[in-house]
């Protein structure tokens, strides 16, 4: 296995043009496929998520045109659901925004759709969703595990109607619903039972769905009423913003180090939950400004650690556990169960590797708590083939000791050119 070998790093200065967001790209071109007339996205995210599902649309039959660079692409939308005669099967490897989205759109339409991905995906759960799908019409048969990936749709369109969804696991189930209401035959009202993770993420559906021409009525994120009849139509052109998630190590890097960091695409004007990651490094003690598409970072002393829900920003939380390696204290990062069913256990991953460079660790069954060593040992680092996992210990390396990376390459998943912008922007000691 390729392992990449970071000697300590001693601060960062610079700036960083972040590559579009993950979250944005796939809903971006999902609605662009769905909606009447011609898209152009800019900034698209050049990534193995994003790949996913621009092989299933293709497959689906759906045009587009992608620049040599990859990251504009010209979508002509369909106006409707996707049908099929001959039974379809499409590969999604392990992106959650291909998998969700799709099972729910592909139900809108007719024909026999089977949807597989990666081993992990299907240890990834869906029931929740497929149980909501179910009776709005819904067929679906599982071929492996009950509840998971892979899975075959026989679809004949989605009736409307009320529907409740559970959103304790993963908000992108009630995303995926959302995003193909408002092409079901009747208006559909959706019911959020329990507690609603990952709220934020709701927000950016809405916006993507918003800027396509769909308006939906939201009660304070427990009932949506979607109008049928609604139908997406194509803005002309749209640009993806930068990835909020991909922002946080940079951010962090300054925080811990020393030095200015200041990344460009996403700001106080973003729709994306993860700018919130920020706030966070200001509480821990980093001096944080804004523009309203820039995040600058600097360090002005020693950070502290902080005790917080991060339910809220589950991806970028994850950066705030290796912060903590340099935070004075113990860190306590809550309500982050969901952690568990992402690219890999990643309360597991997390608590297994961070003890590797010598912190104190507590893994709870929705928490994670990280008290620093003196000094960061020198550690070689599993990543589990989870891109954060990788670029979270990017961050070790601004102790004293080498940090090896295993598998560096599992950032593709989302941000493939991670440890080439990285270096850019550090100095060794
Ligand atoms: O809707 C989205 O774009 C996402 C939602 C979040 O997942 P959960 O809702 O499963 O927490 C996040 O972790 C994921 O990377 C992207
Ligand atoms: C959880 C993640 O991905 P997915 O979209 O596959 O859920 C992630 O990117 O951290």
């Amino acid at each position: 296995m390729d392992s990449l070998t970071l000697n300590p790093l001693a601060f960062v200065n610079g700036e960083v043009q972040l590559p579009g967001s993950k979250s944005l790209s796939n809903r971006l071109l999902l609605l662009a496929a769905l909606a009447e007339g011609e898209t152009r996205i800019t900034n698209l995210l050049d990534s193995d998520d994003v790949k996913h599902m621009l092989n299933a649309l293709s497959l689906l039959g759906v045009q587009y045109e992608l620049s040599t660079d990859r990251r504009t692409c010209l979508v002509q939308g369909t106006g409707g659901p996707f049908n099929t005669d001959q039974a379809l099967e499409l590969f999604l490897g392990n992106a959650g925004t291909a998998m969700r989205p799709l099972c729910a759109a592909l139900c809108l339409g007719h024909g026999e759709f089977t949807l597989t991905g990666e081993p992990r995906m299907y240890e990834r759960p869906i029931r929740d969703l497929v149980d909501a799908l179910i009776p709005l019409g819904a067929e679906v048969t599982y071929l492996k595990e009950e509840g998971f990936p892979p899975l075959t749709l026989h679809s004949r369109g989605l009736k409307g109607g009320q529907v409740s969804i559970r959103g304790n696991i993963s908000s992108q189930f009630l995303t995926a619903l959302l995003m193909s209401a408002p092409m079901a035959e009747e208006d559909l009202i959706i019911q959020v039972d329990g507690e609603l993770v990952s709220k934020p993420y709701i927000d950016i559906t809405l916006h993507s769905m918003q800027l396509f021409g769909v308006i939906v009525e939201n009660d304070n994120y427990q009932r949506f009423v979607i109008k049928a009849g609604q139908r997406y139509r194509s803005p002309g052109e749209v640009m993806v913003e930068g990835d909020a998630s991909s922002a946080s190590y940079f951010l962090a890097a300054a925080a811990i180090a020393g030095g200015t960091v200041r990344v460009y695409g996403v700001g106080a004007d973003s729709v994306q939950g993860d700018k919130a990651f920020a706030e966070v490094l200001a509480k821990m003690g980093a001096d944080v400004t804004y523009g309203p598409t820039w995040i600058e970072v600097s360090k002005t002393g020693p950070l502290q650690a902080v005790d917080l829900d991060l339910n809220a920003i589950p991806d970028a939380a994850m950066t705030i556990a290796t912060t903590a390696l340099f935070a004075s204290g113990t860190t306590c990062i809550r309500n982050v169960y969901n952690w568990r069913v992402k690219e890999t256990d990643r309360l597991y991953a997390m608590a297994t590797e961070l003890r590797k460079v010598g912190a104190k660790v507590t893994e709870g069954d929705d928490f994670i708590e990280i008290t620093p060593p003196e000094q960061i040992m020198p550690a070689s680092i599993d990543t589990y083939d989870d891109h954060r996992m990788a670029m979270c210990f990017s961050l070790a390396a601004f102790g004293t000791a080498p940090i090896t990376i295993n598998d560096p390459g599992c950032t593709r998943k989302t941000f493939p050119e991670y440890f080439d912008l990285f270096r850019s922007i550090t100095v060794s000691r």
